[in-house]
């Protein structure tokens, strides 16, 4: 049986808009516009999609925030809008921009909360206090307040408190924004070992494709409440012709270079934008630049997610 089940799943809302000076009339917004899909216990899966495109809403009709318009919505067995308080013992949800945690109280503080109101028998929070804190290094922040800690030490703080009552889902929702490059590396290095040791399911929704690339194997594009793509990750760029740009600081200003399976896309003084295809290595164009000529430095650029989804929609037409 699939541990996130959705059949038919609408969600509206009723906003009144300004037609007029005085006038304002009622109009219905379909967040999300039929949503049928299934998740198996295991998975990881990426949940994407341009602003507005009903990612939000959906999440919150599977933790029970919100009650579906109509359709189905199955959680671990719980229908979520029914019976929030067992679903709550099956979910974990951490949201990159706000956090669950006690702002004034030190980490463990928070943490023994989170353990009575789960009722988490003693043995198993200690064991899995335990292993967050040695997987996330928190040791040396278990008592500091919350307040206190960087954007990336209260991330690694969130997903510890999401995870203490062994959830067998867990909805994450930009959980690397706004963190540096270790921190990012060190909270998908986390997530993965959540997948695949613990086997804890994983929706998440994030902007960042390398998040994607790096713990998902199967992607949903949503898009005006619709899901319009379905598959992994390669098939996305596939479907969008996506490409990857090499950032290229050559020594000394010069005219657009060539290079074998990239094509100069942009040039300004002795900086070069590369494009080449999202899916093909950067190994043997960064190569061939370094053999030709004088680099002072380089970079790669992953394909915004909205620019992959536009250019799927320039290809595919989605009716
Ligand atoms: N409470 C609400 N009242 C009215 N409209 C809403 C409400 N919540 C969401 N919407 C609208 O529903 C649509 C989908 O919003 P939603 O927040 O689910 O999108 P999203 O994909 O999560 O976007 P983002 O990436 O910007 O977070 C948008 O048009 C939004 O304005």
């Amino acid at each position: 049986m699939p541990l996130i089940d959705l059949h038919d799943v609408r969600r509206s809302f009723t906003v009144r808009a300004k037609t007029g000076r005085l006038r304002r009339e009622k109009r219905e917004i379909r967040a999300v516009d039929g949503l049928t899909f299934s998740v198996e216990a295991g998975e990881c899966v990426g949940y994407i999609g341009p602003n507005g495109a009903g990612k939000s809403t959906t999440v919150k009709m599977l933790t029970g925030i919100l009650v579906p318009s109509s359709g189905r919505l199955k959680v671990a067995g719980v229908d979520p809008a029914r019976d929030r308080t067992r679903l709550a013992q099956r979910i974990g949800v951490v949201f990159g921009q706000r956090t669950t945690l006690w702002w004034d109280l030190p980490l463990r503080d928070s943490y023994e909360l989170a353990r009575r109101i789960y009722r988490i028998p003693a043995a198993r929070y200690r064991a899995n206090l335990d292993r967050c804190v040695e997987l996330l290094d928190l040791g040396a922040l278990l008592d500091t307040p919350v307040r206190q800690l960087s954007l990336g030490q209260r991330m690694r703080g969130d997903l510890a408190a999401a995870l203490l009552h062994d959830p067998q889902v867990l909805y994450l929702d930009e959980p690397t924004i706004g963190l540096d490059v270790v921190s990012k590396a060190r909270v998908r290095e986390f997530l993965r070992e959540v997948n695949t040791r613990q086997g804890t399911t994983i929706l998440l929704t994030t902007h960042d494709l390398v998040d994607i690339e790096q713990l998902c194997r199967r992607v949903m594009v949503i898009d005006h409440g619709r899901v319009v793509h379905d598959g992994d990750l390669d098939g996305l760029h596939a479907a969008g012709e996506s490409e990857r740009t090499l950032v290229v600081d050559l020594a000394e200003a010069r005219p657009a270079i060539e290079v074998p399976g990239a094509r100069v896309v942009r040039v300004d003084g002795p900086r070069q934008w590369l494009a080449f295809p999202a899916q093909d290595s950067a190994a043997p164009i960064v190569a061939a630049v370094a053999a030709r000529y004088p680099l002072a430095d380089l970079s790669v650029r992953e394909p915004a997610i909205e620019d992959v989804i536009a250019r799927m929609y320039a290809k595919v037409p989605i009716g």
